[in-house]
């Protein structure tokens, strides 16, 4: 049985189908990336899945357990951190934990266990008698995680857990996360940054409320429409990056340019060489490094594959 399954899972607000018959499995023990651009629907298919909205067609099942006839089973089997997590700020780290235990039924040695394996997974023992209110984003978010893992929950969804946290901070997270779906708990997580994509055993793409592609990073990487065949994808800094993008756009034979940070990522044919795009950026006020043949970043994926169906 896989952690968590949808067929056809669908959710109209009025006309509009903000979830569009989403079909998927989630494996057991993997960290589910769960992607898309703002709007996309991701929170609202969440928010089913954890047995908070109901859908309007097809089904999910989480933990075995079906969201719209059993929500109550999947809410209790289940960890949730959301964006803007229901902390209490007047409370201590340590009564936030009883607080949450209390709304799970946890009591005696059970809380006393819990307690103590939240705390030692997110290190937050030298904080538990600090009001959380005082605690920095980073530290915050391990109480979030804590209080999500608090009964124990098989599968977790984190929706953006890492959204305005420090780089640091965002590392050490998902290094916990790291450490939890080796230990066979399920992450589903929402991230807009691709570096965490990257990190994910699956992605999901989301794309206007439908399933987009589906795989692992290597896989959509190495998409046909991603990195066709005959093609090579090649890196190059160029000052200021703008201005490169609109050269790149010139360069005759050029199948697609985009800029990521300050190199332009260009998909061109094997047989271009680098004087070919050399000479093809060459304008005044443009200075351009060295040419590098790469693979496509996860980024260059979304990118491609979003372009190619606001073509079609
Ligand atoms: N209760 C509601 N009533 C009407 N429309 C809604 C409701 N909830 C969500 N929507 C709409 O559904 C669409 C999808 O929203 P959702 O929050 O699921 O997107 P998202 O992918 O999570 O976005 P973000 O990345 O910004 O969190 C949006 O257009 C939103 O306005």
């Amino acid at each position: 049985m896989s952690a968590i399954e949808l067929e056809g899972l669908t959710r109209r607000f009025g006309t509009f189908t903000a979830v569009d018959h989403l079909s998927f499995k989630v494996e057991k023990g993997s960290i589910f990336g769960f992607l898309g651009p703002n709007g996309s629907g991701k929170s609202t298919c969440i928010r089913m899945l954890c047995g908070l909205l109901q859908p309007t067609e097809g089904r999910a099942t989480v933990n075995g357990f079906d969201v719209a006839k059993d929500p109550e089973s999947v809410k209790r089997s289940i960890g949730y951190m959301s964006q803007s997590f229901s902390l209490y700020r007047d409370l201590t780290v340590g009564e936030n934990l009883d607080f949450f235990a209390g709304i799970y039924g946890l009591r005696g040695a059970r809380l006393a266990d819990r307690k103590k394996a939240v705390i030692e997974l997110t290190q937050l023992g030298p904080y538990v008698d600090r009001q959380s209110g005082q605690l920095s984003g980073g530290w915050k978010q391990r109480l979030a995680l804590a209080t999500a893992l608090i009964h124990e929950p098989e599968v977790i969804f984190l929706d953006e857990p890492t959204a305005g946290i420090d780089p640091v901070a965002r590392r050490e997270l998902w290094d916990l996360l790291f450490d939890l779906a080796a230990s066979g708990k399920t992450l589903f997580v929402t991230t807009h940054y691709m570096d965490e994509a990257e990190r994910c055993s699956d992605i999901a793409y989301i794309y206007l409320s439908k399933l987009m592609v589906i795989g692992t990073p290597a896989e959509l990487k190495s998409l046909p429409e991603v990195s066709p065949p005959n093609t090579k994808r090649v890196s190059v800094a160029a000052t200021p990056p703008a201005v490169g993008l609109r050269a790149a756009h010139n360069i005759e034979g050029i199948l697609d340019a985009t800029l990521v940070e300050s190199e332009l990522h260009l998909l061109v044919p094997e047989a271009m060489t680098n004087e070919t795009i050399l000479d093809g950026l060459r304008q005044p006020g443009l200075t351009i490094g060295e040419i590098r043949e790469i693979s496509p970043s996860l980024e260059d994926v979304f990118v491609s594959l979003t372009r190619r169906l606001a073509k079609a």
